[in-house]
C-alpha cells in the first residue's frame, strides 16, 4: 500500500467515531487491570493531551503563539487547588471555576496580545508567563510561595472525593478520560464549523479574513479565551492528580514543553497531537534515564522534527485536517446546489465616493476622486501603474482610513468603518494577489465566504446541533451553485495551495460572492489568466450584473474591458482625469497621454 493511501486508511479510522468510542471504551474498563503507575501515567497524559490541544487551538488554529502557556495552566491548578482545599469547595465546582478563570485571564490577555504579533507577541506571552511565576513564587499567604502549595485534595493522595464519593487513582483517570474525550469531541466540532474556519483564516491573513466579515479582534479574543480554558482545565486536573502545587511546575519549561509537545504532533491537527502528547508523557515517565535529560531530549527532538518533519507526527501518519463537518457535507444532497441562494438575494446598492483624498506622509495616492458605481452596472477603474486604483479600493473597504472626503452606500455613510464591518454592509472585495487560505480545499475556501451568514451560535457548533448542521448544508448548497458558475466543480475539493494561478483568482471571486455582495470591487481578476479563463471571468462578471451588483472592476486588459463595462474612470497620479465610456477615453487625449499611449491611437486608427 502506498504512503498516501495508508496515511488515507489511517486517517479515516482515526476519525472514525466508532474508533474513537471503541478506544474510549477499551480504556475505561481496561485501567482496572493495569498497575496503579501505569494509571497515574495515562492520566498525565490525558492531561498532556488536553493542555496540547490549548495549545492547538491557539498557535495551530489561531496562528498565535504562545511562550507563557503554563500561567494558564498554572491559574487553573492553583484556583481549584485552593477552592478545595482552602474553601472546602467540591471538585465538581471548582475545576469548571478553575477553567473559567483561566478563560477570562486569557480573554483579558487578548486585548494586549491581539495587538502585535511575531516576535512581539512571543514576547508578550512570555511576559504573561513570567509575571504569573512571579506572583505564585511572591504571593506566599495564598500560595504558598517557594514552598508550595501541598496537600490539594487527591487522587495519588486517596484525599479527593467528588460530590461526596471517594475518588481513587483507577476513578480519577476514567474522569479525566471521559472529560478529554468530550474535549477532543468538541475540539474537533469547533475545528470544523465555522468558528475553525475563522480562526484558520486570521492566521493565515487577517486582512483577507477582514475582507469577507470576520473580524480578526473578535476571532482572536475567542482564541485566547477558549486556549485559556482548556488550559486552565489542564491545570485543575493536574492539581487533583498530584496533590502538591509548586511555582516551578508553571516555570517556563512546561510552556516550552506543551509547544515542543504540539509542534512535533503537528499543529492544527487533533490526532497529531494525542499522539505526541502520548509519546511526551510516556517515555520520560517510563525511561528514567530519559526523564533526567528530559529537556536536552526535547530540543533534539524539536530540531529533527522540524527538519524531517515539518508538519510532525501528522503531516507523517495523516492526511491534512479538513474544516468541513462531513455530516454537514452530506445534508447538502437535501438541498442540492441551489442557485436560487444567490438569486434571492440578488440586487446592489449605489456606492458613492466623494472627495476622497488619501496621503501617505508626503504622498498624495489620491487627490479629491469622486466616483459612483451604481446596481447593475461595471464601472472599470483604469490608469497607469501607481495611479492610486487599489488604494482607492483600500480605502472604500476600511483598510485605511481616508485623509479626506466621504464614502456612502446605499445612503449610508460608510466612511472609515473597518473592514470587517464594510463587509457586513455588503460590500466585498477581491485582491490583486489572490489572497486564499492555501491549506484549506477550494469548497472551504468557498464556505469561509458565507461566515457572516453562518449564525449560529459557538455552541451549536461545538456541539454540532442538527440546527448548525442545517445551517452549514444551505450555505454548502450555495458553495454548489456557485462552483458551477464559477466552473470550479471538478477541483471543488482540491487544496488550493495545489491548483494554478488562475484557478485560485476564480476561487477568490466565488468566495467574494458567496459573501452575498451588493457591491463588489475586483482588483485585476483578470491578471495572469489565460484566453478561456478570461472568458469564463467575463462570463461570471457579466452574471453579477445581471443580479444587479454594483461592479467596480480595475484591469489593464483592454480588449477585456471593452467587452464589458459600462463607464470608465480613468486615474493617473491620484486624480480623475476621465470619467465616460469606454469609446470616449479610447478617444480622449488626456488619457491617452498619460496611461495608453500610441498602442492605443494606433489601435484606434
Ligand atoms: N501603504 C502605503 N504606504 C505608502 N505608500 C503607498 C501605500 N499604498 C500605496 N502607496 C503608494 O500610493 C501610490 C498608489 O499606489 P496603488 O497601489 O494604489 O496604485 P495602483 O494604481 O493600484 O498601481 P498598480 O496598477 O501597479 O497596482 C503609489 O505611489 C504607491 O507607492
Amino acid at each position: 500500500m502506498s504512503g498516501r493511501r495508508l496515511r488515507g486508511a489511517l486517517s479515516r479510522l482515526v476519525a472514525h467515531p466508532a474508533f474513537f468510542l471503541a478506544l474510549v471504551a477499551t480504556l475505561l474498563v481496561g485501567c482496572r487491570w493495569l498497575s496503579g503507575g501505569t494509571v497515574q501515567i495515562l492520566t498525565f497524559v490525558l492531561i498532556a493531551v488536553i493542555f496540547a490541544q490549548s495549545i492547538n487551538l491557539l498557535t495551530g488554529l489561531a496562528g498565535q503563539i504562545s511562550l507563557g502557556h503554563a500561567g494558564f495552566f498554572g491559574i487553573g491548578a492553583y484556583c481549584s487547588g485552593i477552592l478545595a482545599k482552602a474553601h472546602g469547595v467540591d471538585v465538581a465546582l471548582s475545576v469548571p471555576a478553575a477553567a473559567l478563570l483561566a478563560a477570562v485571564a486569557g480573554w483579558l490577555l487578548s486585548f494586549p496580545a491581539g495587538r502585535v504579533r511575531d516576535v512581539y507577541l512571543a514576547m508578550m506571552t512570555l511576559g504573561f508567563g513570567m509575571i504569573f511565576y512571579e506572583i505564585v513564587r511572591e504571593w506566599n499567604d495564598v500560595t504558598g510561595g517557594t514552598m508550595g502549595f501541598p496537600g490539594v485534595p487527591s487522587a495519588a493522595l486517596r484525599t479527593l472525593s467528588i460530590l461526596g464519593l471517594p475518588v481513587d487513582g483507577v476513578t480519577y483517570f476514567q474522569i479525566v478520560l471521559l472529560v478529554t474525550a468530550l474535549v477532543l469531541v468538541l475540539m474537533r466540532n469547533l475545528t470544523q464549523s465555522r468558528i475553525g474556519r475563522a480562526l484558520f483564516a486570521i492566521h493565515v491573513s487577517e486582512v483577507a479574513a477582514g475582507s469577507i466579515g470576520i473580524p480578526a479582534g473578535a476571532t482572536k479574543q475567542l482564541a485566547y479565551t477558549l486556549s485559556g480554558a482548556l488550559a486552565g482545565l489542564a491545570g485543575a486536573l493536574y492539581a487533583h492528580l498530584v496533590g502538591y502545587l509548586g511555582p516551578e511546575s508553571f516555570a517556563l519549561p512546561r510552556s516550552i514543553e506543551v509547544l515542543v509537545i504540539s509542534i512535533v504532533g503537528g499543529l492544527g491537527s487533533i490526532a497529531g497531537q494525542v499522539l505526541s502528547a502520548t509519546l511526551f508523557t510516556f517515555l520520560p515517565e517510563r525511561l528514567q534515564v530519559f526523564a533526567e535529560y528530559q529537556f536536552i531530549a526535547y530540543g533534539i527532538i524539536l530540531t529533527f522534527s522540524l527538519v524531517v518533519l515539518p508538519k510532525g507526527i501528522a503531516g507523517l501518519l495523516l492526511e491534512p485536517p479538513r474544516f468541513i463537518k462531513p455530516r454537514a457535507l452530506k445534508r447538502t444532497a437535501v438541498f442540492g446546489p441551489d442557485p436560487s441562494v444567490l438569486q434571492r438575494e440578488a440586487g446592489g446598492g449605489s456606492l458613492e465616493v466623494e472627495a476622497v483624498t488619501m496621503r501617505f506622509g508626503g504622498l498624495v495616492a489620491l487627490d479629491e476622486v469622486s466616483l459612483r458605481v451604481e446596481p447593475g452596472r461595471i464601472t472599470a477603474l483604469v490608469g497607469p501603474n501607481g495611479s492610486g486604483k487599489s488604494t482607492l479600493v483600500n480605502v472604500v473597504c476600511g483598510l485605511y482610513r481616508p485623509s479626506a472626503g466621504r464614502i456612502a452606500f446605499e445612503g449610508r455613510d460608510v466612511t472609515g468603518l473597518s473592514d470587517h464591518r464594510i463587509a457586513l454592509a455588503r460590500i466585498v472585495r477581491t485582491f490583486q494577489d489572490p489572497r486564499l487560505v492555501p491549506h484549506f480545499t477550494v469548497r472551504e475556501n468557498l464556505l469561509l465566504g458565507a461566515h457572516r451568514l453562518l449564525r449560529h451560535s459557538g455552541v451549536a457548533a461545538a456541539l454540532a446541533l442538527p440546527s448548525a448542521l442545517e445551517e452549514e448544508a444551505r450555505q454548502l448548497a450555495a458553495v454548489e451553485a456557485v462552483l458551477a458558475l464559477t466552473d470550479l466543480t471538478a477541483v471543488a475539493d482540491r487544496t488550493v495551495s495545489t491548483l494554478p494561478y488562475g484557478t485560485r483568482r476564480m476561487a477568490e471571486v466565488g468566495r467574494a460572492l458567496l459573501a452575498q455582495p451588493r457591491a463588489i470591487l475586483l482588483d485585476e481578476p483578470a491578471a495572469g489568466l489565460s484566453e478561456a479563463e478570461m472568458e469564463r471571468l467575463a462570463q461570471v462578471i457579466r452574471d453579477m450584473k445581471a443580479m444587479g451588483l454594483a461592479i467596480l472592476l480595475i484591469d489593464h486588459h483592454m480588449d477585456f474591458l471593452a467587452e464589458l463595462v459600462d463607464d470608465v474612470v480613468v486615474l493617473d497620479s491620484g486624480r480623475v482625469i476621465y470619467r465616460g465610456d469606454i469609446s470616449g477615453m479610447r478617444r480622449d487625449p488626456g488619457v491617452i497621454a498619460a496611461y495608453l499611449g500610441d498602442e492605443a491611437v494606433h489601435a484606434h486608427a
